[in-house]
């Protein structure tokens, strides 16, 4: 017999509609609780019959079995945080609310009106009956349609998402959460609003439309951090960076636009692994080659990026660089996430715009390594930094930023090497760039033999 190991993990409990299309509803919410590390309750209170294109049949549970359902998860499991979705009807909102009325723990309440495709997924004489639950929840999360709905304020801006927030707030809830994802605006602003505070959330807004299963996502992501003891704003902006991903990366299925992609960020950290083993490979095939030629003055470093990563935390370089000694190249520590600055942030930056770019290495440029890539005919791109505005000169970051988009931007064929000529103080550079490991070390030792040939 194998002794058990049993884990231990905090409770959530979703009450909200079935997606049969399983990018929203109970599916979007087990599957973001699960991807928090979070033990995922369900009490189901409709079943739709839904696709990435819509909603075609709907069907709401008698509230009886509502009832049994939240009386059998409450009944056994501490529950540490609740959250609603898809309450349908009238019936359903009373009855939730009579059973939020003993909860001892945060519940958050997503005011689900109308699906992403346009249908219906509420009466809409049931709008108003969401007053006495919202009065016995922590946060209320409508986006701006929904927070009209409420309040009657028309939300086109910071200001009238306020004063709508405010005005939720009457019905005694903690907090509310107007989310800005339908304003128009290159910025997504969510603002959070309680008694006496204001606080906003902002995001790039990134441009597409799979965004079936955000609101879900959200509301079950804050679930989860509350469930696992975050404090409400730290749980609120957990959750909006964890839904940025999931719509950056989102799942393409279906014919229609797709669904958030709940699972990025727990994928991305398995990967993390695998990705620093990526990069230690690529630098023990060039201590094995020695390509000493190709190492500028600053060190040489590869950097690999984790599938979904979005920061320099979320990249795996050398230590210490990679630097030439008398008996060939030596990484001089370690691989390690975090340890590259410049050519990580030039990776991340051209990801923007090539986000299948995994690894990347800076090589020494000269006129022997411009031959080189010249006999090799790669697709190379050149930015120059005489070039780029002056309030961008001013840091590093946004001088990586700047020029991988000089590179990458708008182009058919995506550049496999980069050339930055340099400047005073600023030694010439290119980088190659790679989908993969082995791509990217091929192409290096092909650089070195033509330069050393
Ligand atoms: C069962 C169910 N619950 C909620 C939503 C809203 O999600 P979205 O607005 O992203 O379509 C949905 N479509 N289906």
């Amino acid at each position: 017999m194998r002794t058990p190991a049993p884990d231990s993990r905090p409770v959530a409990l979703t009450i909200a509609g079935s997606d049969s299309g399983g990018g929203a509803g109970i599916q979007a919410d087990l599957a973001t609780m699960a991807a928090h590390g979070v033990f995922g309750t369900s009490a189901i209170t409709a079943v739709t019959a839904q696709n990435t294109r819509g909603v075609s049949s709907s069907h709401v549970l008698p509230t009886d079995e509502i009832d049994a359902q939240l009386e059998a998860v409450t009944d056994d499991f501490a529950i540490g945080a609740a959250k609603t979705g898809m309450l349908a009807t009238t019936d359903v909102i009373e009855t939730v609310a009579e059973h939020a009325r003993t909860f001892t723990f945060p519940l958050v309440v997503d005011p689900v009106m109308v699906a992403t495709s346009g249908d219906r997924l509420l009466e809409p004489d049931a709008e108003r009956a969401y007053e006495e639950l919202l009065g016995r929840a922590t946060l209320a999360t409508p986006n701006t349609d929904e927070a009209e709905v409420l309040t009657d304020i028309a939300v086109t801006d910071d200001e009238s998402a306020v004063a709508a927030g405010e005005a939720i707030l009457e019905t005694g809830v903690d907090a509310v959460l107007v989310k800005g994802g339908h304003l128009p605006g290159e910025t997504v602003r969510d603002i959070l609003v309680t008694d006496g505070s204001v606080r906003t959330f902002e995001h790039p807004r990134v441009g597409t439309e799979a965004t079936h299963g955000s609101g879900c996502t959200l509301g079950s992501a804050i679930a989860a951090r509350l469930a696992a003891g975050d404090p409400l704003e730290t749980a609120v902006e957990g959750a909006t960076e964890f839904l940025e991903r999931a719509v950056r990366y989102y799942y393409d299925v279906g014919e229609g636009h797709g669904a958030v992609n709940h699972m990025v960020s727990l994928r991305n950290e398995a990967a993390r692994e695998r990705t620093a083993e990526d990069v230690q490979a690529v630098v023990d095939r060039f201590v094995e080659a020695d390509v000493s030629a190709l190492v500028p003055e600053v060190g040489m470093n590869v950097v690999g990026a984790t599938p979904y990563a979005d920061s320099v935390a979320e990249t795996a370089a050398v230590e210490g660089r990679i630097t030439r000694t008398l008996s060939g190249v030596q990484p001089n520590r370690g691989v390690r996430f975090g340890a590259s600055s410049h050519v990580a942030r030039f990776l991340l930056s051209a990801r923007e715009f090539a986000p299948d770019l995994r690894v990347a290495v800076n090589c020494r440029f000269d006129a022997a390594v411009e031959d080189a890539l010249e006999a090799l005919a790669w697709p190379v791109a050149e930015y120059d930094r005489d070039r780029q505005p002056d309030e961008i000169r001013e840091t590093a970051d946004s001088t990586m930023g700047w020029g991988a988009r000089q590179a990458f931007a708008d182009r058919d064929e995506p550049p496999v090497a980069v050339v930055d000529r340099g400047a005073v103080g600023k030694e010439a550079l290119v980088k190659l760039v790679a989908d993969d490991p082995e791509t990217l070390a091929d192409r290096t030792l092909a650089l070195d033999r033509e330069v050393t040939e």
